[in-house]
């Protein structure tokens, strides 16, 4: 079994900047995970071999976040039974729509749980997963639900002039 249940994949080190908010927020919730660069277009045999050896590996669920022709999260969900949330990285010519249509249009039979474009997308699915982990894990339920308290808490009654 893998030490971590989370696997984080990126087609780029580019998404590094995006992804790393997935991380972040599992970071916060004491949630392992393991972060690869791994390619459907550049690096295809490492995409076979991880999405196939996911399971077998430990993970229970996968973050994959790719911008433009985004394939990545797609090709993983192809080749593994596991949860795939798929997020889309912002690109420099159509910000980031090409990556959110690339990934959210999955033929019936193969679902990708899409998020939303950018950081919101990459702490969402990382809240997506915990979520999932936390069915069968009362004490990061525990850690899920004061995170949801403490930003409720944080969230102002009126806006005030200094932001
Ligand atoms: N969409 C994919 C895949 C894939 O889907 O397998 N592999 C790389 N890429 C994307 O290409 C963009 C530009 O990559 P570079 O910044 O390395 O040129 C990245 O956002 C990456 O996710």
């Amino acid at each position: 079994m893998a030490e971590a249940p989370v696997a984080i994949i990126m087609g780029s080190q580019s998404d590094w900047a995006t992804m790393r908010h997935a991380a972040e927020a599992l970071d916060i919730l004491g949630i392992a995970y393991d972060a690869r660069i791994v390619s459907a277009h550049r690096t295809p045999d490492r995409l076979v071999s991880f999405a196939k050896g996911a399971k077998a590996a430990g993970f229970q669920v996968i973050i994959a976040g790719a911008g433009g022709a985004a394939h990545l999260p797609g090709m993983t969900a192809a080749m593994t039974p596991l949860p795939v949330f798929g997020v889309p990285v912002e690109s420099k010519s159509l910000s980031g729509e090409d990556s959110l249509l690339s990934i959210v249009q999955m033929p019936a039979g193969i679902p990708v749980g899409t998020l939303a474009i950018g950081r919101a997308g990459a702490v969402n699915a990382a809240l997506l997963a915990a979520a999932v982990l936390a069915l069968h894990d009362s004490a990061l339920a525990q850690r899920l639900d004061a995170w949801r308290d403490r930003q409720t808490a944080s969230v102002a009654e009126r806006p005030s002039d200094e932001g």
